[in-house]
């Protein structure tokens, strides 16, 4: 791998071009993504300390993409229900084991279809997720499989064969994972760059997941390929999201773990995550808003009109020295 073509989010500034908007709300920050249409290329990510039932719906509701995670499997059926019901997109996640193949049966038995299924599993780039898209896209042609999660080109490539409507890029990136320390494999250090790299042979949308720690992170995500971004402690912490406001110190936080964390297992098995605290942040939607306002001005900085206007941009890498101002 050629180590100049490695960056990641902090390393990069993209280069301003001659505006054409009289005002920052005249962008278009929208995405159309599989069967919908959202406000935002943003997606809360589907771990039980991020997303609920209650907010899945309500995001739906007001335009914003979301995917339930997996980790109440017997509930999906009726979220799924829940969803239609309430005139909302179903958007769930699997994993592979045998039993998520029954579930799957039981779905089409019932003709219950989710519009979106994600499936949710480390090491994506595996027998088992190609063998589970091909039965979801063999039983349900219509519902928009998004596969993960992986790190490189490769793995795109197959699952993109297999039937994969989009792919989930991230390995080890993300506030709460110790993969990279537990393993030594992963894109934490230059996730930004594996997006860039499977980008360049993706022929489906890609969705950048893990590592955003500013909201311009989101605008670089898309710059290098990516259509839909999804973000764990940053919108954990939220108002409606799940669990309690505690006081650490004086201060109004709530606990944030990993998926792989020994907290959601139950069990220290296998486990690749751990626990720890976000800021108490308030209402979900003021920060939604406040990354739209924070999109838009990025999309004027890059001369356009719209969200894709982003990709024309030009960048330079500048090695970690993107603080250095503050
Ligand atoms: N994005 C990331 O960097 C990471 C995310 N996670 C998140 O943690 C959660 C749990 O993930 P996961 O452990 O996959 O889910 P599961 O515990 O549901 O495991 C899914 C299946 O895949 C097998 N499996 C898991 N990892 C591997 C591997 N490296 N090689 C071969 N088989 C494997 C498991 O068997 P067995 O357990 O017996 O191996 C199990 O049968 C998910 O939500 C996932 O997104 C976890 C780690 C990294
Ligand atoms: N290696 C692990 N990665 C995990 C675990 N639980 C979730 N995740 C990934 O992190 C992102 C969110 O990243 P953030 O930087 O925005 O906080 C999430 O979408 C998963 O892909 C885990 O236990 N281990």
């Amino acid at each position: 791998m050629n180590q100049n073509s490695i960056f990641d989010y902090e390393d990069i500034q993209l280069i301003p071009k001659k505006g054409v908007l009289n005002s920052r709300k005249d962008a278009d920050a929208s995405i159309q993504f599989g069967p919908e249409r959202f406000k935002l290329p943003v997606v809360p990510a589907n771990m039980q300390t991020v997303i609920d039932e209650d907010l899945a719906l309500d995001l739906g509701q007001k335009h914003y993409f979301y995917v339930m995670h997996r980790f109440e499997p017997e509930r999906r059926l009726d979220f799924i229900k829940r969803a239609h019901a309430n005139d909302v997109f179903a958007s769930i996640s699997v994993g592979v084991k045998p039993g998520e193949y029954q579930f799957i049966d039981i779905l089409k038995e019932q003709n219950l279809i989710p519009e979106y299924i994600t499936i949710d599993i480390a090491h994506g780039y595996s027998d088992s997720t190609i063998a589970m898209i091909k039965y979801i896209k063999q039983l349900m042609p219509t519902a928009f499989v998004i596969a993960g999660n992986v790190a490189t080109p490769d793995a795109v490539m197959a699952l993109e064969a297999a039937g994969a409507d989009a792919t989930k890029v991230g390995i080890g990136p993300g506030k709460a994972c110790i993969t990279k320390l537990k393993t030594g494999f992963g894109t934490g250090g230059w996730q930004l760059a594996a997006i860039n790299q499977c980008a360049q042979v993706a022929t489906k949308p890609i969705i950048a997941d893990g590592g955003i720690r500013h909201h311009g992170d989101i605008a670089k995500s898309i710059r290098f390929g990516a259509s839909m971004v999804m973000i764990g402690s940053m919108l954990a912490g939220h108002q409606e999201g799940p669990g309690e406001v505690i006081d650490l110190d004086g201060a109004p936080v709530k606990a944030y773990f990993g998926s792989a964390s020994q907290f959601q297992k139950g069990t220290y098995q296998n486990v690749e995550g751990k626990k720890l605290f976000v800021p108490y942040r308030g209402s979900i939607y003021n920060t939604l808003n406040e990354m739209q306002e924070d999109l838009q001005s990025s999309i004027s900085y890059a001369g356009g009109k719209k969200l894709m206007d982003l990709r024309d941009v030009d960048y330079v890498i500048v090695r970690n020295s993107i603080l250095n101002g503050d």
